[in-house]
């Protein structure tokens, strides 16, 4: 049987999320952004999955780093966009030219907070959107990524 080709999946983090864990815990936990990396990881490495990890308080650094990920073959995304979430077509235009399917995931539920973080200029786009779960979203995307791998049908 073929060897299983590995799939390439992108987790990409928006604007001050190199700080989660540091500040408004009551709102993002206490769990840093290096921890969220490790625990991807070993789960990745569970699935056969390639993981990449990439953090930037940049908007432009973004766009740049979704459009390497074509050259790259990465096969999924999944993207916290944070602040960008309710601001950024540029963010919205380089995901949605990628067509690389993506997981839009917010550590809040944003749909609980203050009004203007009710507008995602991404989840039209997105394959799912996450929000609420916690830093556990991260995990909750990188499973449903490896399900949809595995072909999607029986549940887990
Ligand atoms: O809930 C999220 O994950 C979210 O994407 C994350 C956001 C966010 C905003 C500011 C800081 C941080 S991370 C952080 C938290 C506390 C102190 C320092 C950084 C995340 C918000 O901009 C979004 O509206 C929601």
């Amino acid at each position: 049987m073929a060897e299983e080709q590995l799939k390439k999946i992108l987790l990409i983090n928006g604007p001050n999320l190199n700080l989660l864990g540091t500040r408004e815990p009551a709102i993002y936990g206490s769990t840093t952004l290096k921890d969220v990396e490790d625990s991807m990881y070993q789960q990745a490495s569970k699935y056969n999955l390639k993981l990449s990890s990439f953090q930037s308080n940049h908007e432009g650094h973004i766009v740049d780093r979704i459009h390497s990920a074509y050259e790259e073959g990465i096969d999924a995304v999944i993207i916290n966009p944070a602040a960008f979430t309710h601001t950024s077509v540029a963010l919205r235009d380089a995901l949605a030219g990628l067509d690389i399917p993506f997981v839009e995931l917010h550590i809040s539920n944003v749909h609980k907070r203050e009004p203007f973080r009710h507008h995602s200029y991404l989840s039209d786009k997105a394959e799912g959107v996450i929000a609420g779960l916690g830093v556990f979203g991260y995990i909750a995307a990188l499973e449903y990524w490896a399900w949809k791998f595995r072909g999607g049908a029986a549940l887990p």
